[in-house]
C-alpha cells in the first residue's frame, strides 16, 4: 500500500490530483516552481494562484526542493505543463530514488514539448532523458478532467496508459476514488496523440464559437461538424503514428477529452481560439515563433498553439491532408485573416 507520493508541479491539475489522493489518507508532497505558492499551500492550505477557493487537506505539503518532493516516493506524478516538463525531468535526474529506478512515474502533460527537432510524443522525449529502465514503464494519465471539477468532486473518468500493465494499474489504484473512475490502457500512442491534438481542434472550435456570436452562418451544427471532423484528424494521425487500439479514439481519452476541451468554459485552448476573434490576441505577436516563445506570458496556457506546429509537421511527414490542423496552422502563422481561413475550410464565401 502506497502511503506517500510526490507531485511535481503545483498548477491547477497537479493540485486537484493531490487533493483526491490526500483525501484517501496518502501524504502528498508537491514541488512548486514558485516559493510564494509553496508557502501558501503550507500555511493557508490553498493554491490561490491556480485553484483559488479550494481548501486543501493538511496532509498536502509543498516544497521548492525537488529532492524533497520526489525522493523516497514509490510514485511521482509529473504535473508540469508540456512547455516546462523537460526542465522538471532534468531536475529529477539528481534524485537518488529516480536514478535508481525505485519510483513509478505518471505524466499528465497534454501536448508536445517545444523543439525544432523531429516531433516526438511526450513519453518518448522523457524516456530519452531518464535512465533506460524507465523505457516502456512510464504511465500517461489522460481523459476529460478539468481541474476545477476534479477538485470539487465532479465525477470524472481518467485513463491510465502504459506499456507496463503493472504500472498503469498502480496509478489507477492510486487515483481511483468516489469521484474518479480510472481505466487502464496499453495504447500509449493513441492516448497521447488524442490528448495533444484535441487542443488544436479546440483552438479551431473557439474561433468558430466566437464567429457564431456574430453570424448566423455558424451555429451548433457547424460546431458539431468540426468536432466530428476533428476526431477524424486525431484518428488519422494516431493510426499513422502507431496507435494500437481504434477504441482509444471513441473512449474518454479521445472523443471524451475532445468534447470537454471544446465545450467547457474552463477550456484554455477554446478560450485562446475565442480571443483570436474577439480580442485580436495574435496582434500581440510578430509571428508564430514569437507566439511560442512568449506563450507563457499569456494569462492562461493554450498548449495547442505548440501542438499545431508538431501536428502539422507529422501530417506532412505521413502524407496526410488534415484540414483543421492546416487551418489552425495558417491562422497562427497569420497567413490570412482567421475569418478567411475559416471560410476556406468550410468552402463558403461569406459569413
Ligand atoms: N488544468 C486542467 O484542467 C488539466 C490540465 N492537464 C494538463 O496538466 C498539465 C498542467 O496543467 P495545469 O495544472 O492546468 O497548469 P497551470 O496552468 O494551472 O499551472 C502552470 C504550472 O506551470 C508551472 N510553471 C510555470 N512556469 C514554469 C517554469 N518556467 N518551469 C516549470 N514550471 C513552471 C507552475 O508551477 P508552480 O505552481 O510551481 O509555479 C504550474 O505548475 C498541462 O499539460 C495540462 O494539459 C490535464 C488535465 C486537466
Ligand atoms: O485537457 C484538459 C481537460 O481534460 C484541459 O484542456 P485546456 O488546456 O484546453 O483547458
Amino acid at each position: 500500500m502506497v502511503n506517500k507520493i510526490g507531485i511535481i508541479g503545483a498548477g491547477a491539475f497537479g493540485t486537484a490530483l493531490a487533493k483526491i489522493v490526500a483525501e484517501k489518507g496518502i501524504d502528498v508532497t508537491m514541488w512548486s516552481f514558485d516559493k510564494e505558492g509553496c508557502d501558501q499551500i503550507n500555511s493557508v492550505h490553498e493554491n490561490k494562484k491556480f485553484l483559488p477557493g479550494i481548501k486543501l487537506p493538511e496532509n498536502i505539503t509543498a516544497t521548492t526542493s525537488i529532492l524533497e518532493a520526489a525522493n523516497d516516493k514509490e510514485i511521482i506524478i509529473l504535473a508540469s505543463p508540456s512547455l516546462f516538463i523537460l526542465d522538471s525531468v532534468k531536475k529529477l535526474l539528481d534524485v537518488p530514488f529516480v536514478k535508481e529506478g525505485k519510483t513509478t512515474i505518471g505524466i499528465v502533460a497534454k501536448g508536445f514539448i517545444p523543439s525544432k527537432d523531429e516531433p516526438k510524443l511526450i513519453l518518448e522525449t522523457i524516456e530519452n532523458y531518464l535512465p533506460g529502465f524507465y523505457r516502456d514503464n512510464l504511465v500517461y494519465i489522460s481523459g476529460p478532467s478539468h481541474a476545477e471539477e476534479v477538485a470539487t468532486g465532479g465525477f470524472t473518468g481518467l485513463i491510465s496508459a502504459s506499456k507496463n500493465p503493472k504500472n498503469s494499474i498502480k496509478i489507477r489504484e492510486l487515483l481511483s476514488s468516489d469521484s474518479l473512475n480510472v481505466f487502464s490502457s496499453f495504447d500509449v500512442v493513441g492516448v497521447q496523440i488524442s490528448a495533444a491534438v484535441k487542443n488544436v481542434i479546440a483552438i479551431a472550435f473557439g474561433v468558430l464559437d466566437a464567429i457564431k456570436e456574430r453570424s448566423s452562418a455558424i451555429g451548433d451544427n457547424t460546431e458539431s461538424l468540426l468536432l466530428a471532423a476533428g476526431l477524424n484528424e486525431i484518428m488519422s494521425l494516431g493510426k499513422s503514428l502507431g496507435a494500437t487500439h481504434a477504441e482509444t479514439f471513441t473512449s474518454i481519452a479521445g472523443v471524451g477529452d475532445l468534447d470537454v476541451t471544446c465545450r467547457s468554459i474552463h477550456g484554455r485552448n477554446r478560450r485562446f481560439g475565442r480571443d483570436i476573434i474577439l480580442n485580436n490576441i495574435l496582434d500581440n505577436f510578430k509571428d508564430y515563433d514569437d507566439l511560442i516563445d512568449n506563450l507563457d506570458k499569456l494569462p492562461y496556457l493554450p498548449e495547442g498553439a505548440v501542438a499545431v506546429g508538431h501536428a502539422y509537421k507529422l501530417a506532412k511527414k505521413h502524407g496526410l491532408k488534415l484540414d483543421i490542423i492546416n487551418t489552425v496552422w495558417n491562422i497562427l502563422n497569420k497567413n490570412s485573416t482567421p475569418e478567411d481561413e475559416v471560410k476556406k475550410y468550410l468552402k463558403i464565401t461569406k459569413f
